[in-house]
């Protein structure tokens, strides 16, 4: 039984290399002059992203619901070099807003290449509260407003043979404590994407899924919600939102931005959960968490 094991193992193993390893090689000239959405862009990992893409040269139109934000995002792209560069303010918890916001691509840009889905909703980083109110909250903004504005932009992806890069997380591949209502939303992000990836291959849609599994990014905000507790120290977003970036233009299934040891849950998640929970527990130092009210 153990043998088989390691021969499943060591298959798998191949396998994910043959399929990951990927030898494409990326160029800055590759988004030059395509038409990128950017969600969750007036700070963090979203902001470094719109950056690249102006960079770049690309067409961008940025969005999340801070006005002054956005309109120094829109400011720096300027700087950087895009093609264009505008913005659309609003709450990602409202469906017609989500789908605006590809309408209003198509009425600046005629058209979309890359719809970038990286926004996320408040939510606390401590022990679930029961609260599935929250929850649902939390899907809506970070599953339901990207289902509808896949399903919005999706006529336009198909004209381009374009891209939609998902920022998902570790937490949405590998469980772990003190984050239930945002791991709750990354994993159903995998099942969503992942699944219509498939439907794509199967109705021969050239339209590339490209899922990134990013672990602890120095952003303001999660380093204010979990510093202390989480021991490993984050890695530069803007690093980060550049190999979100190549991932996409270079049409992978997955990116793994990850610290070296959140690799290690990936491999041993199926064969040695307790062994895996062990670990995980090791990262935590609960006795820094705030007392919840
Ligand atoms: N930072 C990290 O450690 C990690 C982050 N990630 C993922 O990276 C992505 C970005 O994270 P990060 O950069 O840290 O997050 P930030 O909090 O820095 O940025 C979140 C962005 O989303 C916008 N936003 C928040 N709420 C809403 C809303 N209701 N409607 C529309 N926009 C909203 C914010 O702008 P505004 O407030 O103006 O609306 C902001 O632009 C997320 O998907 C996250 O899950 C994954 C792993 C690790
Ligand atoms: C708690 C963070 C979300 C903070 C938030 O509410 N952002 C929106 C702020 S706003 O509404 O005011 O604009 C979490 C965001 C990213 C998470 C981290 C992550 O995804 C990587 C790790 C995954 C692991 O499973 C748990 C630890 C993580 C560092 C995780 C911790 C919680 C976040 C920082």
């Amino acid at each position: 039984m153990a043998i088989i094991k390691v021969i499943v193992a060591f298959t798998g193993i191949c396998l994910a290399f043959y399929f990951y390893s990927g030898t494409d090689v990326f160029e800055d000239d590759m988004l030059k002059g395509k038409k990128v959405i950017v969600t969750g862009a007036s700070s963090g990992i979203g902001e470094q992203m719109a950056y690249h893409v102006a960079r770049m040269g690309s067409h961008v139109l940025v969005t999340a619901r801070t006005v002054d934000k956005l309109e120094k995002v829109v400011a720096q792209c300027k700087q950087l070099g895009a093609a264009s560069v505008h913005y659309i303010a609003g709450n990602m918890n409202n469906m017609t807003f989500a789908k605006q916001v590809v309408h209003e691509a198509e009425k600046i840009f005629g058209g979309l290449d890359m719809l970038i889905l990286n926004h996320i909703g408040w939510t606390y980083f401590n022990y679930f509260d029961g609260n599935v109110d929250h929850i649902r909250d939390l899907l809506e903004i970070n599953v339901l407003s990207y289902a509808t504005m896949t399903v919005a932009a999706l006529p336009m992806l198909k004209k381009s043979n374009g891209n939609i890069v998902v920022v998902s997380s570790i937490a949405g591949k590998v469980p772990s404590p003190l984050s239930v209502p945002y791991s709750t939303t990354k994993f159903a992000l995998d099942g969503f994407f992942s699944s219509l990836r498939i439907e794509f291959v199967q109705q021969k849609i050239d339209v590339s899924i490209t899922l990134c599994v990013i672990s602890y990014i120095d952003t303001d905000s999660a380093v204010k919600s979990v510093s202390g507790v989480i021991t490993q120290p984050p890695a530069p977003k803007k690093e980060c939102a550049l190999e979100i970036i190549k991932g996409g233009a270079l049409r992978k299934r997955e990116v793994y931005y990850l610290y070296r040891a959140a690799k290690i849950p990936l491999l041993i998640r199926d064969w040695a959960p307790e062994f895996l929970e062990y670990l995980t527990l090791k990262n935590y130092d609960v006795k820094n968490l705030p007392k919840k009210e």
